[in-house]
């Protein structure tokens, strides 16, 4: 088979579009979706693979900026849209694309690629390291309840249109941004992502409605969310479906949450997406009847290593020489010493003797200040060289915050 892998023509992105959505098979988008991620495809930055018959493999990326752990925005290439035509598969079509790809990064002004996953055993092969979970939820709120917090009764609720709350919403999305690992700084056109609410999307609920939660005034939260119905023989148990909920302070908060768990006649909540250590683990009297559970989110791809590992802050002050392993972007393999603390750090190539010996991927997977390098170790994949530096660095790398991503892209 011969094919040739050009950058995506504009021209050409119905068909690329069209051969994504049959790799992941289902239904096509909505047409309100299909534009959205026509609008906000970087076409210069996707790959398209052609055989003589048509586009057989396609990957994008989009430009973002990540929070990093000390607070800081960094570019980071957020590589998307990958397919191979069912026709096509494990002959090697997604490898040259990930090659092409990582070589596009390592050129630019990003030292850091990110994704989330289809499946996530695909992507370690290529360095990627699973950085953030997602916690989803199925609350019972017949059998649990939100704790009652001094001033949640000054939070005035009101219900309004997402449009018609987009501008408010994105202003406290946006002052939440540096508080988290992992989140991503709004790039032009992402608001409207949050919005999206094609009828063949809601699986049977109303469409989606926001509440914003004000302080004299002051929009201070918001949630969105759609109900669906279910009527039962012994009544009606509909299930509040919420998308977001973001606050500034916990009182707000608290008061979001007793409002949606208060909608009348539902009886659950359902949410897919909130960090591992959000607040409603401690809100919630039993949190066990939130049915909670875990998945991977972002995977992070440290490209220019050294760079990447400069552009964070470290919880406690580490000086370690790392032995890396990077078989797929051979650029980074080698030994380096790592010396940081809360205010910055120096990433720099050594001959000195290494303390730990990892792969890049590892160092992917901690980079965030989630997974730790002690439980990276404890499951054989981190060796420790030197007595001590394992605790040193895992402890640095950690932070006190779980790393989140907020939304898929
Ligand atoms: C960031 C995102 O967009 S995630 C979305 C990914 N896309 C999808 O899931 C859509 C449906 N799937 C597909 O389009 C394709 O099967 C892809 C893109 C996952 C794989 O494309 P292929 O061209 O078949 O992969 P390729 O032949 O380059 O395989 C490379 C290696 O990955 C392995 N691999 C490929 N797909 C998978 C998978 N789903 N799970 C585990 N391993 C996989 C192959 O076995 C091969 O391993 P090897 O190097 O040890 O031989």
């Amino acid at each position: 088979m011969t094919t040739q892998t050009r950058v995506l023509e504009p021209e050409h992105w119905d068909e690329f579009y069209d051969r994504l959505e049959r790799a992941f098979g289902g239904p096509a988008d909505h047409a309100e979706e299909r534009e959205l991620w026509r609008g906000l495809t970087e076409t210069e930055r996707s790959l398209a693979v052609w055989d003589d018959r048509g586009i057989v493999g396609t990957a994008g990326a989009f430009s973002f900026r990540m929070t990093l752990p000390g607070g800081s925005l960094l570019p980071v290439a957020g590589v998307t849209m990958v397919s191979v035509q069912p026709t096509h598969r494990r002959r090697g079509v997604l490898t040259s694309m990930m090659r092409r790809q990582l070589d596009d990064v390592h050129e630019g002004p990003e030292p850091v690629a990110v994704l989330t996953a289809s499946e996530p055993a695909i992507y370690g092969r290529f360095g990627y390291g699973t950085a953030t979970l997602q916690m989803r939820g199925d609350i019972d709120t017949t059998r649990t309840f939100v704790r009652e917090l001094p001033g949640m009764d000054a939070v005035r609720l009101r219900l309004v249109t997402p449009e018609a709350a987009r501008e408010a919403c994105e202003a406290v999305y946006a002052r939440l941004v540096p508080d988290r690992a992992g989140m991503l700084a709004r790039q032009p056109g992402w608001d409207r992502q949050a919005l999206l609410d094609p009828p063949s999307g809601r699986d049977g609920a109303s469409p989606m409605t926001c509440v914003l939660a004000e302080v004299d005034g002051e929009v201070r939260g918001y949630a969105r969310y759609a109900v669906k119905l279910d009527w039962s023989p012994a009544g009606p148990d509909n299930i509040v479906k919420l998308s977001d909920i973001d606050a500034l302070d916990p009182v707000t908060y608290a008061a979001l949450w007793r409002y949606l768990t208060s909608i009348d006649l539902s009886s659950r909540i359902s949410f897919w997406n909130k960090p591992v250590d959000d607040p409603l683990l401690h809100l919630f009297s039993d949190v066990r009847r939130c049915r909670l559970s875990f998945r991977d989110s972002l995977h992070v791809r440290l490209v220019d290593l050294g760079e990447a590992l400069e552009a964070r802050t470290y919880t406690a002050p580490v000086d370690v020489v790392f032995e890396v392993e990077d078989a797929f972007c051979p650029w980074n393999a080698g030994r380096w010493r790592l010396s940081g603390d809360a205010k910055g750090a120096t990433c720099a190539r050594t001959t000195d003797p290494a303390d730990l010996a990892l792969s890049v991927k590892e160092l992917g997977a901690a980079y965030l200040g989630g997974s730790t390098l002690r439980a990276q170790a404890a499951a054989g994949l981190v060796r420790d060289a030197r007595p001590g530096a394992l605790a040193e660095a895992s402890t640095a790398f950690a932070g006190d915050v779980q790393p989140w991503l907020p939304h898929g892209f």
